[in-house]
């Protein structure tokens, strides 16, 4: 059985593929905040902009197989899956890696999506993902070594990006941290980060800079 919170198509807003058309299909649950406020305080990752508890959102359910789901997704790719299309679903959550399998991985690939996943790196990823992006959180223990990008919110309290300097990725990413309450408009608090993130980029030039472009758009 697979959880998922929300399914939807919009652009990718972060990172490497920030433009791409892509169906996001966001996982429920995560296993570093339990996402009810009351526990925010006392979680691993404290910073989360996202609601992903329950089946309630936006084309949400459970799926009790593998295809089941590819097809839900699928059904959401806004073209014509013609080669030039290069369909993509998101991976995300909430932690996807805590559902996420190879059959999962698999079906996907049959329905003619490539698959890309948001991850925290501390779950191992099934073989065959197409695009991955770790995103570290401080005082964890990533179980990933290898990935495609690596996207650190920044600043973060206990975590210095030189800690990911073994990681091996092709493009290293830093993601000014935005305010858990905003979704989209004026947010001082992710302009005053915007900053610092600009200051350290300049300072290590093999790190570069990904906003949150969706907010900034207002689009999901
Ligand atoms: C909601 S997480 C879900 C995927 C996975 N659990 C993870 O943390 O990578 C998706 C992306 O949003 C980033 N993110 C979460 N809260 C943020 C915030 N307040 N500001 C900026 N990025 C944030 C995460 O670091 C991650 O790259
Ligand atoms: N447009 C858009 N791009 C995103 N990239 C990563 C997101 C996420 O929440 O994982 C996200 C999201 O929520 N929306
Ligand atoms: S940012 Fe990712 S790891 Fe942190 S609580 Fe949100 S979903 Fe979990
Ligand atoms: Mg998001």
């Amino acid at each position: 059985m697979y959880r998922v919170k929300e399914v939807f198509a919009t652009l990718q807003g972060e990172g490497a593929q920030a433009g791409r058309v892509a169906v996001f299909c966001r996982f429920s649950k995560c296993n570093l905040w339990t996402g009810r406020e009351a526990d925010r305080h006392r979680a691993v990752c404290q910073f989360c902009d996202t609601d992903f508890v329950g089946t309630d959102g936006q084309n949400g359910g459970e799926f009790e197989t593998p295809e089941a789901l590819a097809r839900h997704v699928a059904a959401f790719w806004p073209g014509s899956f013609s080669d030039a299309e290069n369909p993509l679903v998101v991976c995300t959550g909430g932690e996807p890696l805590l559902q996420l399998d190879g059959p999962m991985v698999e079906a996907f690939h049959a329905q003619g999506l490539s698959v890309a996943v948001e991850t925290n790196g501390t779950l191992p990823a099934p073989e065959g993902i197409d695009w991955l992006c770790m995103s570290p959180k401080a005082g964890t223990t990533i179980v990933i070594e290898e990935c495609d990008e690596l996207k650190l919110v920044y600043p973060q309290e206990g975590q210095d990006p030189a800690d990911y300097d073994h990681i091996r990725a092709s493009e290293r990413f830093i993601a000014p941290m935005a305010s858990p309450q905003v979704i989209s408009g004026a947010d001082a608090f992710r302009d005053a980060n915007t900053r610092q993130a600009i200051e350290f980029c300049l300072a290590h030039p093999q790190w570069r800079l990904s906003v949150q472009m969706h907010k900034m758009v207002g689009i999901d």
